[in-house]
């Protein structure tokens, strides 16, 4: 293993594995830090933590286990990755993260560069965009569990740091990578360990991860890795043996707990034409839905049922008044998790699903420990393959099509 990559949540693990493997890395997405050896032919490892809304020292212990088996196999060059809308509160968890792996590994210039352009997120004067709004002001301020009201990543990640926050700007990244690699140095010299880079294009990480290529340690979106698999293809350290992908018929199912303004319109838009069923806040605390029924009415459904408890900000910020925004995102992640574990025990071959946190529940609920990387449905979401006979999607809340879900159901079987 050449690259060691811990991602902070699983549906940017299978982003960061998408990148990667489109880049021609041989990539495993692990489930936790495992317990036994990688395959010897893998170049890429990711292991997915559920580590970005969970308390910033567990955080920072489990990421430290995952760089701890990473050095085990061999890797030389680490990458932590995180949301390209930077989702953190200002206590962490990508400070403390980050700083923790910089103290383990030695680290003195560490690129902060969540950018990722196919999907609209640029950095500029180092504050955050989504499309052209500021990120403040893009939806992701209405985040159920990280909401994000301020655009400046330096001043944002200050106050999750013990040190400073550097910056190296769009003048610097566009001049080449001798002018970053001299405008990091100057970042580093003046004493900031963490350096937010700007990023514009698909070009400025390629020339930011060619200017990385000699740093032990990374952080960022899944745009961040787009240069990297070159430089290792440059030291002829990659084998170019791409992984065979097959695709997987039988019963599918979609499942949604995301609440994104993106996500939100593929529920209505697929709602519209398939069977689907919403699950209320208040149906979930109260135990008024159980995972068995749930499962059983989905299987019983043609075209791809739908079971979401996706809702608009004014109705998530009322049931967490309510019911409590944690109590109620940890029983909403249960009822996730049960059900995809009734789904797989009742035979769904095809599982998709939407939203980080949620896909972390779904995953955890089925027990599996790593997956295959295979074709990309959309920007930063690949299909995955846990086992013989299952194959998911595990979609960022922001990412996909308006028709994702039935695009990315069509696309598992192999008939898109
Ligand atoms: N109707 C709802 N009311 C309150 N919280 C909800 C509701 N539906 C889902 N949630 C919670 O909101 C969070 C959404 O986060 P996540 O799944 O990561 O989506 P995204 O990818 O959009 O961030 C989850 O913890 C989920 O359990
Ligand atoms: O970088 C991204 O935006 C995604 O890879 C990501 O991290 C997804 O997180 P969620 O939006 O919580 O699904």
């Amino acid at each position: 293993m050449l690259l060691g990559c811990i991602g902070d949540d699983f549906t940017g693990s299978s982003d960061l594995g998408n990148t990667l493997t489109k880049a021609g890395m041989r990539s495993v997405q692990y489930v936790g830090v495992p317990d036994a050896p990688a395959a010897p032919d893998v170049e890429a490892g990711i292991v997915a933590l559920k580590s970005r809304s969970i308390p910033a020292a567990e955080a920072v212990a489990q990421s430290l286990a995952a760089l701890k088996w990473l050095r085990d196999q061999g890797c030389t060059q680490f990458l932590f990755k995180y949301c390209s809308t930077f989702d953190s509160t200002p206590e962490g968890n990508i400070g403390p993260v980050a700083e923790a792996l910089a103290d383990a590994l030695g680290a003195t210039e560490v690129i902060v560069c969540p950018a990722f352009p196919a999907t609209g997120r640029s950095i500029y004067q180092g504050h955050l965009f989504v499309g052209d709004h500021l990120l403040s002001e893009s939806g992701m301020q209405h985040h159920p569990l990280t909401p994000m009201r301020d655009p400046d990543l330096r001043r944002w990640l200050a106050h999750q740091t013990r040190g400073t926050v550097g910056h190296v700007p769009a003048t610097a990244v566009m001049g080449g990578v001798g002018r970053v690699r001299a405008a990091l140095s100057g970042e580093a010299a003046k004493g900031h360990r963490l350096i937010v880079t700007d990023a514009i294009t698909d070009a400025d990480l390629i020339t930011l991860g060619h200017a990385a290529a000699d740093h032990v340690l990374i952080t960022g979106g899944s745009g961040i890795a787009m240069g990297l698999p070159e430089n290792f293809r440059a030291k002829g350290l990659l084998s170019g043996r791409a992984g065979e992908w097959r695709g997987q018929g039988g019963p599918v199912v979609a499942l949604s707990g995301s609440c994104s303004g993106a996500t939100r319109a593929q529920v209505a838009a697929h709602a519209a034409s398939h069977p689907s069923r919403e699950i209320t806040a208040d149906e979930v605390i109260s135990d008024e839905v159980d995972a068995d029924t749930l499962a059983t009415w989905a299987l019983g459904q043609d075209g791809v049922p739908l079971i979401y408890s996706s809702a608009d900000p004014d109705a998530v910020s009322a049931a967490q008044a309510r019911h409590g925004a944690a109590p109620l995102a940890e029983a909403i992640e249960t009822l996730f998790a049960d059900l995809a574990r009734a789904l797989a025990a009742k035979g769904v071959t095809r599982l998709i699903s939407a939203g980080g946190e949620t896909s972390g529940a779904v995953v955890s609920g089925l027990g599996v420990t790593e997956f295959e990387i295979g074709p990309e449905i959309d920007p930063g979401v690949p299909m995955i393959r846990a086992n013989d006979s299952l194959v998911l999607a595990l979609k960022s809340g922001n990412f996909g099509a308006a028709d994702f879900f039935a695009k990315a159901a069509a696309m598992m079987e192999g008939t898109a």
